[in-house]
This record gives structure tokens, sequence and C-alpha cells, in this order.
């Protein structure tokens, strides 16, 4: 026996009525299924405010059902503790809902969501309504939203004792079906008729209501065939690599709906993978277990958009990974091993591939879509012809893709586009195929064959080509042809083919193409810079990767090392010791630590070095890098007036880290303008017109923009510019003023830069400066003994007092073996080849000099000598 009505059991049946209406979730209310739709094309600015705005909406809904919970709460409240005889607060009806059997197991009802008591006001629209009264039950008994269900109603048993007896669960004598408004509001005036002759036995109208399943609602769907007998995907052994793109004709109406479709059916599989969806198509990377990839590719044929569009059906790669594999198949993650894909991703963009291109053409007519084996033959033809010297009967083959993915792997005979990305292939194509005839054969690849479907579009139709083929699947589904039907023959691409998963590359053939962008080392590891505000996409050997952290160059080691940059996730090389934002790094060198305790380097030093990497390969190693250059800076901070010459510009790296450290004296003495005659001044010598050009170019914007963000930007254009948009400056010297002209600087284009020292320190000759606070020796290295004199035999080059700094001083630690005179007599080893030969008899008599340099100046009795074993060796002079 129980009593219809607790407070206790309101206020708590109330509350989750509160936490019921924020859960009405995505199959809630129309307001926010409408919200979620998109239309059009929408932009991804669009696309984010959308989101935001259905965040709003939902939170707002939110809100206003807490706060209808809580007033109702106060009036229930209000209503329990006065008395029920009062006329002027509304009546309460107790409605006892059960739930019948068949439904309970069907929807897995808990305890309490059997069966419980709903309170409703007199005054509300459930009374009247029967949407208004299930809704007010799906508010209470959640699960029942799930099933289509029909409501009888009846009234308790009284008897005559006051004894209260609830009808029993199934019972139907007495009961009646409520399947209309006029059903609702006759059971609402009956239990109030009820009440009214039961009043002294009754608080409030009674109502009992049966909930049954509705005998005439459909069935649910029953699942698709292809997964009533599917394996578990979790008991699988391997992992499938796979990749498919498709442009249905007519488009995709709704993205959004269609990725949350598409999500939904691919659940069951547990795929993995990053797959964008756009008005234009989709474009897929994923991996799928093996033991339901044939399932995966039934649901993906049964997908309209996907189905019969997918050209070239998946492209699937020709060897699973176990999953063992798998789970290391990636690129390490802080040095621990990853997976290729970690979740399965379905996002929604503008384009599948961003093109850039200011139209859409017709992605359906894009050339002939050549079979592999077809492509194998044509290609192998092709370089018969070439052999022959026959190559103008030969087919143009274009390889669609980037720098950093034809440098590792390509086709024969193939001619790269020499793009960094994508949208740059338009200019480049207009560029090379200018003079080709309209007719001529021209066959373009790419990895996975969707680009080859925008670049045959443009080709096409925009400029006119009529012979155009393009490789069906890339050369994912040529590698998987070949190792199926013709596993004797020889690969025509030879190398590694870069991929956009986690393994950065799957090698078809052992031929190593590429070469590290940091010691040109043969190599095909393509990994991105680990420093979060650069992470350019890089070709480095294995030996750089670690030696650099995961990290492009000096300036970017410097950053990450510092913490100051977190490593992104996913793609830090193996061996390399770094841990996340959050953990402490592990240095495994003292050389590290050090660093890693040093101030960042500006980023600005990283573009420098970029640039000469860029534009004069050959000589980047010489630049200072990061350490030195740091040492540069805060000597010439520490200088008296920040005047500082150097010999030896290059391409300018160690003048920005003097003009720096000269900016920096100069402030703290608070003098505003230097230049030749006074003041803070960089002096910069250099005698190779190219190095000089770029060097120019380079100081020019950094005496426009100063050392920070913009700087940046403005030196990485002028690398993407090229060498051949750098002007070249026939003049002899070039005057700038850095930091709104706290400093002079003037850049020399010299013959010799020690004779023009010469000259000055015997004050002949156009250029006298006043004399400077700091030298630095690093021009040629063979007469340093002769630039040292130039500043000491006069105080017209370096004042008293003053620094020299001397670069590579212990020249490669070879210095130890010159001075046990291991390279007096100068014995060439003879097993190995001229050209090591010169180089190691180069490098020793350089180690001679060296020695015979450090030891003639530490006995000059007009210096001080500090040797710093810092990189290549700094000798650090002091004028007495
Ligand atoms: C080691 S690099 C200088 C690197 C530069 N200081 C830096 O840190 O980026 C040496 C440069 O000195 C130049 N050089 C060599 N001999 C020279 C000479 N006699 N006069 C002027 N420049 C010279 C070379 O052309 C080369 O660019």
């Amino acid at each position: 026996r129980r009593s219809i009505s607790t407070p206790s059991f309101i206020v708590r049946r109330t509350a989750s009525r509160t936490y019921s209406a924020s859960g009405w979730g995505s199959s809630g209310p129309p307001l926010m299924a409408s919200t979620l739709r998109v239309q059009g094309v929408p932009t991804n600015l669009e696309l984010v405010e959308q989101r935001l705005a259905t965040f709003r909406a939902k939170k707002d809904a939110r809100g206003r059902a807490v706060q209808q919970s809580n007033e109702r709460n106060q009036r229930l409240k209000r209503l329990l503790y006065n008395t029920t005889d009062s006329h002027t607060v509304p009546i309460l009806y107790a409605i006892k809902v059960s739930v019948c059997d068949e439904l309970r197991q069907e929807l897995k009802l808990s305890g309490r969501e059997k069966r419980g008591r709903v309170f409703v006001e007199q005054e509300s629209a459930v009374v009247t309504s029967l949407n208004a009264l299930k809704f007010e039950l799906h508010s209470f008994f959640r699960a029942l939203r799930k099933s289509s269900f029909i409501l009888s109603a009846g009234f308790p048993v009284i008897e005559e004792d006051g004894t209260i007896i609830s009808s029993a669960e199934n019972a139907t004598d007495g009961f009646w079906d409520v399947t209309t408004d006029e059903d609702v509001a006759r059971t609402f005036r009956v239990a109030d008729e009820l009440f009214a002759e039961k009043r002294h036995l009754l608080k409030r109208p009674a109502i009992v209501i049966h909930v049954r399943r509705d005998p005439n609602a459909p069935l649910p769907p029953r699942p698709p065939a292809y997964l009533q007998s599917m394996p578990d995907p979790n008991q699988s052994k391997s992992m499938t690599m796979l990749s498919f793109y498709a442009f249905p004709p007519e488009g995709i109406a709704d993205p959004e709906d269609f990725a949350q479709t598409l999500r939904k059916l691919w659940k069951p599989f547990h795929a993995l993978g990053r797959v964008y969806v756009a008005q234009e198509g989709v474009n897929a990377q994923m991996s799928v277990p093996t033991n339901v990839l044939e399932q995966f590719r039934t649901c993906c044929r049964e997908i309209r958009e996907l189905g019969t569009y997918m050209e070239n059906g998946i492209n699937i790669d020709p060897k699973p990974l176990t999953v063992e594999d798998f789970a290391t198949a990636g690129v390490p993650v802080n040095g621990k091993p990853a997976p290729p894909f970690r979740n399965l991703h379905v996002r929604v963009r503008n384009q599948i591939v961003a093109d850039g291109l200011d139209q859409s053409l017709d992605w359906q007519s894009a050339g002939y879509d050549m079979p592999p084996m077809e492509w194998h033959e044509k290609v192998k033809e092709a370089k018969t012809l070439r052999e022959e010297g026959r190559e103008e009967f030969a087919p143009l083959i274009i390889d669609c893709r980037n720098t950093y993915e034809t440098s590792v792997g390509r086709f024969e005979g193939a001619e790269p586009l020499e793009t960094e990305s994508f949208r740059e292939t338009w200019e480049v194509l207009k560029d090379r195929l200018a003079r080709t005839p309209k007719d001529a054969p021209i066959m373009m690849y790419c990895t996975g064959g969707i680009r080859c479907v925008k670049v045959g579009a443009y080709v096409t139709q925009e400029m006119g080509f009529t012979n155009v083929s393009r490789l069906a699947g890339g050369i994912i589904a040529y590698d998987r042809k070949l190792s199926e039907e013709a596993k004797e023959e020889e690969p025509m691409f030879k190398g590694t083919n870069f991929v956009f998963d986690g393994r950065l590359g799957r090698a078809i053939t052992d031929d190593t193409l590429g070469s590290c962008i940091t010691c040109a080392a043969e190599t095909s590891l393509v990994s991105n810079c680990l420093n979060d505000n650069c992470h350019q996409r890089m070709i480095q050997c294995q030996d750089c990767k670690t030696a650099f952290h995961g990290t492009c160059s000096d300036a970017c080691r410097n950053r990450v090392l510092n913490g100051l940059m977190s490593p992104r996730r996913g793609l830090v090389s193996s061996g390399v010791a770094l841990e996340s934002k959050t953990d402490s790094i592990v240095y495994s060198s003292l050389d590290d630590y050090s660093m890693g305790h040093s101030s960042p380097t500006p980023s600005i030093y990283r573009e420098l070095e970029f640039n000469t990497k860029a534009l004069i390969p050959t000589g980047s190693h010489m630049v200072s890098g990061a350490s030195q250059g740091r040492l540069l800076a805060q000597l010439a901070s520490m200088s008296r007036e920040g005047r500082v010459l150097e010999l030896g510009t290059f391409t300018g790296y160690a003048t920005a880290c003097l003009l720096e450290g000269a900016s920096n004296a100069a402030n703290v003495i608070g003098m505003t303008r230097g230049n030749r005659e006074s003041g803070a001044f960089v002096m910069s010598m250099e005698r190779d017109q190219r190095a000089f050009d770029v060097a120019v170019a380079q100081m020019k914007i950094l005496a426009g923009s100063g050392h920070g963000e913009e700087a940046s930007e403005a030196l990485c254009a002028l690398r993407n510019g090229g060498l051949d948009r750098i002007p070249s400056n026939i003049k002899k010297f070039v005057r700038l003023e850095y930091d709104g002209g706290t400093v002079g600087c003037e850049l020399f284009h010299v013959t010799d830069a020690l004779a023009t020292m010469e000259e000055m320190a015997a004050g002949r000759g156009d250029v006298q400066p006043a004399p400077f606070d700091l030298v630095f020796v690093d021009a040629d290295k063979t007469r340093l003994l002769e630039y040292t004199e130039a500043c000491l035999s006069s105080d017209r080059v370096l004042k008293k007092g003053g620094f020299i700094v001397v670069d590579n001083v212990l020249w490669k630690g070879l210095v130890l073996e010159a001075s046990a005179g291991h390279f007096a007599s100068m014995v060439e080893d003879e097993t190995t080849e001229e050209l090591e030969r010169r180089k190691n008899r180069r490098a020793r008599k350089l180690a001679n000099k060296m020695h015979r340099f450090n030891s003639e100046i530490v006995r000059d009795p007009r210096v001080e000598v500090l040797v710093l074993p810092i990189r290549d060796g700094l000798s650090v002079i002091r004028k007495k």
C-alpha cells in the first residue's frame, strides 16, 4: 500500500525532468534539427558560425528548460505544502503510469522507468492534448521515445475504508484507449468527477495510464544485409589502408548531413581515418579492419553519392598491416610508436582538394582514365623512345604532386611541377605547356588520382588540350595492380610513394631519390618540423632528425628545446627524445640542455637559414646558426657603442645578429642615430655577388620591419619568389637604417675584404668609418693573422679595448691532430678517391693554418685571447 504522493518523491521526479529536458539531444525539438541543416555551399566561417548558433540555441533552450523546471518545482512545493482545501491553488492530477511487459523488454527499461507517477496541473495543456500528454510522459520515461506506443486510461480502485488499490498493470477492465485529444479531455473530466465524489478519501484527482506497444506501428528497420553476418571487427588480425574519392555529378546537397550519415554508417566497422566532405564530393584516406573489408566496400557501394561515382572504386593498399604493425606504422609521437590513424574524422570542407581556382570546372570531363597496366606499358614505351633519342615522340608525363612528394619518388621520365602547394599548379601549367601543341599526348598522375581529376579538367577545359590521360587510381592503384597482375615486371615508379596518413610514405622500390634538407644525404624520410610555428614538411635523414630534434633548422631546434614551441602531436621522428609541452623535455646532451636554457632565437633566423638553404644551397652550411648567432648578438649588445665590422657577410645571418645586438647597445646608452661617423653602426663586406644580393634583399627587410613576425613573413615571401626575383646589386655598397635609424648599416660588395680593411687601417681609400668596438672575422680562413693584424696595427679599424671574434678556429676538431703534427707530412691515403683526397687535403691544410693562427695570436702581447669551443670554435680576442 503506497500513498499517491510524497513531497520527496515529487521533488526527485521534477529534478529528473530537468535532466531529461536537456537530454532531448540531436533527436530533440525541431529547432535544433533545423539549425543543424546547412544549405548551399557554406564557407568554413559560415560553418563555424552556424555551429556556434546551434550551440547558443541549445544553451538557451537548456537554460529555459532549467528555468521552467525550477519554477514548476517551486509551484509544486507550494502546492504540496499548502492545504489541499485551498481554493486559490490549482488542483494537481496524480497520474500513475505503467509500461507493459513487451515494451519493457524491447526498450530494456530500468526499474524506475517501468512505472512511476507524474503530477500534472489542472491548467496545463496536458489535460486536453494527446501530444502534450505524450510529451509529458517522455520527459519522465525517456526510453519511450524510441518506440511508438498507445495509451489506455482507467482509475484506481478506492475501497470504502479509503484504501486505494491501483489496478493491475495488465488490467483492461474499466480501461479505455486514449488515442485522441477528446479521449484525454474526457479522462481528466471523469477524474475530476471522481474526485468531487471521493474528496474525503483522495488528496487529488488520480488517473492510471497503461502504456502498450502500438500493434500497428511499423517495425524498426532491419540492419542492412551486409551487417547481419559481419564478423566482429575487433577480432581482425590486420588493418587495410585504403583511399577513395567521388565527384557525384549532382554534387552533395547537404555536406553536413551527409558527413553525419557517413559517421553513422561506418561506425559498426571500427574504421579509422580522415574523410573530407564538400559539395563537390568526398575524399577519404582510411584504414579498415581487414575482416570486415568486404562489408565496408558493400556499404560504400550502397551509398548513392559514392556507389557509382567512386572513380576506380576503392584504392586498396596491396599489403594489409598486421594489428601489431599498424600500431607502429605511423610517425612516432613523442618518441613512442603510433598508428597511421587514431580516430575516424569526417569533416566538412569547402572543397575536398583545395584548388584555389576562381570557379569549379566539370569534374566529370577530365581526360581519359587510363588503367594502371596500360599506363605501365605507356611509361615503358616512353622510356624506350627516350633511350633511342626519339623523345619528341614520347608523351609528356606530368607529376601533379608537390615537391616534397616528387622528390622522394616518381615515374621514370616524369616532369614534376615543383609546386609547394596544389594551388600553384595552374600558373606552373600555363608556363610549362605554353609551347606544347594542343593535341600532344599528355599523361598525368598523382597519389590516388583525385588531384588529376582537377588538373585533367583544367588542362582540357581551360587550356584546350585534347589528348589527356590520367593514371586511374593514382600511384596507389598502380602499385597494387602491378603487384597483383605483373609481379615480375620492374616498377616504372621509382622510390617512395608519399601518402597522407601517419606513415608519410610507402616504399615501392628501394631507390632513394630525396636528399636531406640539412645535410644533403640521400634519404626518403619525410616529416614535419616539430616547431609548431613552422611545421613545414621536409625531407630529412634520420641522423639530422635526431641531431635537430625533429626540427628543420637551428632556430626551430632552439625554440623546441626551450619548450616554447610544443611538438605537434603525431609528427615526431623516432629516436627524438622530446615530450609534449606539459611534460618536461629530456635533453640528450649538454649542448641541447644549454640551448634549452638559453632564450629562444627569434623566428626571423629560421627564415634566414631557410632562405640560404633555398637560394644558395651549396653554401648553406656556412651560416653562423643559432648558438653562435646568439653569442654574436650578446657580444654586440655588450660593446660600448654598438659599432661592429663583419668580414664575410654571406647571406646576412650573422649581420642580422650583429644588428640586433648593436641596437640593444645603442638603446642602453640612449643613442638614437648611428652611422659611419658615430653611434651604433654595422658594416659588413662580401665578395660573392650572389650572396651579396641575397644579403641586401634580406637586410632591407629587417631594416623595414625589424626582427618580428612581419619580417619573418616577408623573408618567407622572398624565398618563395626565388633567386631570379632578387635584384642584382651591381652597386658597391648599400646603406640601410635599422631600428628607425638607431643603427646605421652598410653592406659592401668588395673584391677582397682584407684589402679594404688594410686601406682603412692605413687611412687610405674612400671608406673611412670611425673605429669599431667589435670585428667579426668570418671571410677567407687562410689569412686570419693578416685580418687581426689590420685590427691591431692601428686604432683606425678597432678601438683600444675592442674585441676581434674569429670563427672556425677549431676547424672541425682537426686542429687537435694538426697540433700533434699528424698533418705535417700531408701523407695521403692511397685507397681513397681523388675527390675525397682533395677534400681531406684542403681540410688538413686549413687545420694547420688554424693551428698556426691560434698558436701565434695567443703569444701576441697586444691581445688577450679566449678560445670558446662553440660550434666550430670561436676565438674572442681583446685588444689591450
Ligand atoms: C663563412 S661565410 C660567412 C658567413 C656569415 N658570416 C654568416 O654567419 O652567415 C664566408 C663568406 O666570406 C666570403 N669571403 C671569403 N673570402 C672573402 C674575401 N676575401 N673578401 C670578402 N668576402 C670573402 C665568402 O664569399 C663567404 O660568403
